[in-house]
């Protein structure tokens, strides 16, 4: 049996009748730090969300965990296996920080418990331990409209690390923030991500920040992968080609 976390076979995607994803087929093993790069529009974001089944494939089979995505029938147990990261954060602004971090909880409580959390945040130490994390330990009761860009995206990746799930993926995880704060969340990101042995794929507009924290570097053009390498392995023709 395979031992790929994600191996995705002949994928296709169309939007009417535009060819977005074309035949796609990759294998993904456990702990791999994946970039996805190409130039806007070529199909990355609709990659990810074809993985997190926000989107139905037009053809082809995804595989997680050796079991075709179609096959988990609870939203809820899908999320114990992928989480996602966005770009613009995805978190409830007028609540405290500690409610948007518990909110990985979700799927796995019942309608009570998590109703009950609004009120009075249940499983206080795992949201603390997860926002020490990420170095904002101080910040789990400040309202979450207060904190800085890097802050929230950082609370993104503390309500992951609650979710717990096997794989995350990361859509722009870092695009809306300044060089400094790029850095930081991305090194913070890599390093929970190979201390909770997961697996991240993110998709990357700056390829130097794909070479400098990723192993492995995964190029879209026309929803079609160019190619599939090691990062040091990827040449400047490569590159060149893929954003020509
Ligand atoms: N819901 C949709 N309906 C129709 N076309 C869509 C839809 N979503 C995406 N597309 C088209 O699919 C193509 C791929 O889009 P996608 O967002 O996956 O690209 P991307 O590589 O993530 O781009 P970017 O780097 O700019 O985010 C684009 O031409 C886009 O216009």
């Amino acid at each position: 049996m395979s031992q790929h976390i994600l191996s995705l076979h002949n994928v296709s995607k169309r939007f009417n009748e535009k060819l977005v994803l074309d035949r796609v087929s990759l294998n993904i093993q456990s702990g791999e730090i994946i970039a996805l790069v190409g130039p806007s529009g070529s199909g990355k974001s609709t990659l990810m969300n074809a993985i997190m089944r926000t989107l139905p494939l037009s053809e082809g089979t995804i595989l997680l965990d050796q079991t075709n995505i179609l096959d988990y029938h609870n939203n809820k147990v899908y999320a114990q296996k992928v989480g996602m990261l966005h770009q613009q954060y995805d978190l409830v602004k007028q609540l405290e920080v500690v409610h948007n971090v518990l909110a990985g909880r979700l799927n796995r409580w019942g309608i009570w418990r998590s109703l009950l959390s609004l009120f009075k945040p249940q499983e206080i130490p795992l949201a603390q331990s997860a926002l020490t994390a990420v170095g904002l330990s101080d910040k789990i009761y400040r309202p979450t409209t207060e904190l800085s860009g890097g802050e929230q995206q950082r609370v993104a990746i503390a309500r992951l690390l609650v979710q717990n799930p096997m794989l995350i993926l990361a859509d722009e995880p870092v695009s809306a923030l300044d060089p400094v704060n790029a850095h930081n969340v991305l090194t913070l990101l890599t390093k929970l991500v190979r201390e909770h042995n997961k697996t991240l794929i993110a998709s990357m507009h700056s390829v130097e920040y794909a070479k400098t924290y990723f192993d492995r570097m995964i190029g879209i053009k026309a929803g079609k992968i160019l190619f599939d390498l090691q990062t040091d392995q990827v040449t400047q023709q490569q590159l060149n080609t893929l954003y020509k």
